[in-house]
């Protein structure tokens, strides 16, 4: 184990798609890279811009998430170097605390030698998050349909149709999951409960037998993104509209300020997409980047190398080519 660096890649993710809320997720082309080696004190290196702010002492997510895993396996651990490399923004509805999860689990587990089983890493982001869909997303790769009754997760992955491809709206402002919660309600209408059952089940149908066309009518939500529509100015109207600009269907990702349009790659008819998205954001005064990303089909990949063979070359040159 001390001789042993282990290097996990794991995807961003968008929760909800919509009318999901909490139960699908779907993992994303854009990723996140944690190494783990044990130390003689815990040290952090972390590369990327999104890094930025990060506490780097045992108060850090990643120490905290590894230190459960050592616990449930019954070793000791205490120092640890933990070297990060995210392209994955925070608090922007990517799943950015999922990914950091996920990957301190996975990468610990591995650590010392994988003792724990993916369910049961599955069980313990889910706890760790409150939510089952952005970590079962980035624990399994693909969509992933998910359910959680405060005590154990179930979960069904789908694979992606090929066709579908998404553009992403990042807004430059920040907006925790914990803030967009606050804004829901805490009782619903059974009118929109039936509401959000039928369209949910409809997208997962959707999605699974490749009837693209029906995204458009079963992306539709009453259960969060109304109520958060006044977080984000310009949503309402890009959820509206962005149809009409050649997407299947659009939803705010996560809990939000990033939206997500769904695209069919092979009919080529969004071009307009792009600017609607940045357009109506500026309307609203709100700067945003947008990148067009495929749904990511793996969940962590892991890899263990022996540095008592092979010099430990930093995280950014050992991942050079994949960022
Ligand atoms: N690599 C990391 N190391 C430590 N903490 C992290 C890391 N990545 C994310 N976090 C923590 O997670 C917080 C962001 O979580 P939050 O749930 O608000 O947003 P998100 O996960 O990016 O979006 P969403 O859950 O809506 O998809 C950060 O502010 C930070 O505290
Ligand atoms: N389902 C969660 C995803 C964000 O973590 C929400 O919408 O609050």
């Amino acid at each position: 184990m001390n001789n042993r660096r282990v290097i996990v890649r794991v995807p961003a993710s968008t929760a909800n798609l919509g009318p999901g809320f909490d139960t699908l997720g779907m993992a994303l082309s854009l990723y996140a890279w944690i190494e783990l080696r044990v130390s003689e004190q815990t040290e952090y290196q972390f590369y990327g811009d999104q890094m930025r702010g990060l506490p780097k002492d045992k108060s850090n997510l990643i120490y905290k998430v590894a230190q459960l895993v050592f616990k449930e396996a019954g070793v000791q651990v205490p120092e640890l170097s933990i070297s990060m490399h995210s392209d994955i923004p925070l608090t922007r509805g990517l799943g950015s605390s999922a990914s950091a999860i996920v990957g301190a689990l996975v990468a610990a587990n591995a650590l010392i030698g994988s003792p724990l089983t993916d369910d049961k890493l599955f069980q313990m982001a889910t706890a760790l998050e409150g939510h089952p869909d952005n970590v079962g997303a980035s624990m399994f790769g693909g969509i992933v349909v998910s359910a959680w009754d405060g005590e154990r997760a179930d979960y069904i992955r789908l694979e992606p149709d090929p066709r579908l491809k998404t553009l992403v709206a990042i807004p430059a402002f920040q907006l925790s999951t914990e803030k967009a919660r606050h804004a829901l309600p805490t009782q619903l209408s059974m009118a929109d409960a039936v509401y959000n059952v039928g369209r949910s089940s409809l997208l997962v149908a959707a999605l699974a037998s490749g009837e693209l066309g029906m995204i458009r009518h079963a992306m539709k939500d009453r259960l969060h993104q109304p109520y958060r529509a006044a977080l984000i100015p310009g949503m309402a109207t890009i959820l509206e509209r962005a149809v009409e600009y050649g997407a299947l269907g659009a939803a705010l990702s996560g809990a939000g300020p990033t939206l997500i349009a769904f695209v069919d790659d092979k009919a080529g008819d969004a071009d307009a997409l792009e600017p609607f998205l940045l357009e109506t954001l500026k309307q609203e005064g709100i700067e945003a980047r947008t990148l067009w990303l495929a749904p990511a089909v793996l969940g962590p990949r892991i890899t263990v190398e022996d540095i008592s063979k092979q010099p430990a070359v930093p995280l950014p040159e050992r991942i050079k080519g994949e960022v």
